[in-house]
């Protein structure tokens, strides 16, 4: 964002004037939202306080009673300007009274530390004393670009992010301080090969598809059946043609149009792999960690199929049981499985879901509350605030399955990893509060039904 601010810059455009058209969208926002209700703004020493200052100037110009609290002088050349032309009285932040809408200008992307105890201790009471609340690009205190808290952060109603997102906006802890979030359009283009995560556009089959041009998967189970059941039913319920459960033990249970194959020898998971329709093939959930399990799982890593490895067989690959890691695959961690394969790196977690990517040759959906999806060619997605009710045992299993449905159906790793996240996360919205993973895949269909 910085490097297409500058080159907008460069091409004759004042910064000043980014600062009004940045002041005068966030207005909007906050306008629509609160109307006529009072507002405090608080106004830093940078160009996120001469921000603050236009948001200023702008309410009070529709008839918003508006007061501004400053945190010191204004140091840049634009804030000095923006600061001139409010022309209204400023208060010292410490003897600021609190409003129904409190705006934070004080610190954007310039913020280097943590704000100084009684300045975070202020920001904090005004923000929860204000009916609403809206941090003008980021909220004061977060680190840019790892989303780490610097220093205490209150909670936001509204996050306005000024002309693109920035990873702190997506990557927690910082993305919980933000209710909701909204884009102020500046006229800026930032292309970038980290985004985040965007709506999937899916496609209906073709009038002449069969089950094995949507794709055919296979599902490579283990000692506890109900996690490759689950995968099983997310993948059939994920657009594929067809799905294949290769089950360790004489075991049923799943919707009747799913196959189960009874592969518990090595020789019969060999043999039922051994099919060049096959598109994508499943393995880690609940295969288990014992001398069968490694055995399940180097025949699936020379099958030479597509590969989606969750779970176990992550944790297999973890103890170098394995071998190394099969590039191509997709690779799907939560945070102990990615620290056990990767290791316990630096950096933002899309800096290290990037460098694993890299160094595995694979695509890396680093789960979470702020699911990183990165390929080793330096493309990343982020899918932020899902529902906080994922967090239930099973909905790996189904996420699993999905990508390797969705894998299937497109034969492109990287764009079925972020739509398998993406219809994660809305089957979650709908399905509400307190579903189980189950509840889940009822909702697939109506998610993607939606993206048609
Ligand atoms: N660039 C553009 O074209 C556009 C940018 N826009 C806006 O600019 C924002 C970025 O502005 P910015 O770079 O001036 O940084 P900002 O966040 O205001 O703070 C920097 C100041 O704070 C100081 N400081 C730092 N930490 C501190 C602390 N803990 N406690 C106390 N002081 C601290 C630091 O001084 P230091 O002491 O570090 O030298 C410096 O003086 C961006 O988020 C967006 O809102 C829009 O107008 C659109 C056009
Ligand atoms: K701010």
């Amino acid at each position: 964002m910085r490097a297409a601010e500058q080159a907008v810059i460069a091409s004759g455009v004042p910064e000043y004037d980014l600062m009004e058209r940045a002041g005068a969208a966030a207005a909007e926002i906050v306008w629509r939202a609160g109307g006529s209700r009072d507002v405090l703004v608080l106004c830093g020493p940078g160009n996120n306080g001469g921000d603050g200052f236009v948001i200023a100037r702008i309410l009070r110009a529709k008839g918003v009673p508006v007061r501004v609290a400053a945190l010191g002088e204004s140091r840049t050349a634009s804030s000095l300007r923006a600061r001139a032309a409010w022309a209204g009285p400023v208060e010292p932040l410490q003897d600021a009274q609190p409003a129904g809408q409190l705006v934070d200008a004080l610190f954007g992307t310039g913020l280097t530390r943590g704000l100084d105890p009684q300045a975070a201790t202020e920001l904090g009471r005004l923000v929860d004393l204000a009916s609403h609340s809206y941090a003008i690009d980021l909220p004061s205190g977060v680190e840019t670009d790892s989303g780490a808290l610097l220093s205490p952060v209150p909670r936001f109603g509204v996050g306005i992010a000024l002309g693109a997102w920035k990873p702190a906006h997506l990557l927690y802890p910082a993305a919980g301080r933000m209710e909701r979030l909204q884009c102020a359009e500046i006229g800026v283009a930032a292309p970038s090969d980290v985004g985040r995560l965007a709506p999937p556009s899916l496609h209906p089959p073709a009038g002449d598809e069969h089950k094995y041009s949507r794709g055919l998967v296979a599902v490579v189970g283990g000692e506890m059946a109900g996690a490759s059941l689950l995968a099983s039913h997310a993948a059939a319920r994920s657009g594929a043609g067809m799905v294949r459960r290769m089950a360790a033990a004489m075991e049923t249970g799943g919707p009747d149009a799913i196959v189960t194959i009874g592969a518990q020898t090595a020789a019969e998971v060999e043999r039922a792999l051994d099919d060049r329709r096959l598109a994508a093939v499943l393995a880690g959930p609940g295969l288990g960690r014992d001398d069968r399990a490694r055995e399940r799982l180097n025949i699936v890593l020379q099958s030479g199929h597509p590969l989606v490895l969750d779970a176990d067989a992550l944790n297999i690959l973890s103890e170098g049981g394995a071998g190394p890691l099969p590039a191509g695959a997709i690779l799907t961690p939560h945070e102990a499985e990615f620290t056990r394969l990767f290791g316990d790196r630096s950096g933002s977690k899309i800096d290290r879901a990037l460098e694993a990517a890299r160094r595995s040759r694979c695509i890396v959906v680093y789960k979470g509350a702020d699911t990183v999806i990165a390929a080793p060619d330096g493309r990343a997605r982020i899918a932020s605030h899902a529902s906080s009710w994922l967090s239930t045992a099973g909905t790996g299993d189904v996420l699993a399955g999905l990508v390797a449905g969705r894998l299937a159906v497109t034969r492109d790793a990287l764009r079925a990893a972020c739509e398998a996240v993406w219809l994660h996360g809305e089957a979650a919205r709908r399905a509400g509060a307190a579903f189980i993973a189950d509840d889940l895949i009822e909702r697939l269909p109506g998610a993607i039904a939606r993206r048609l």
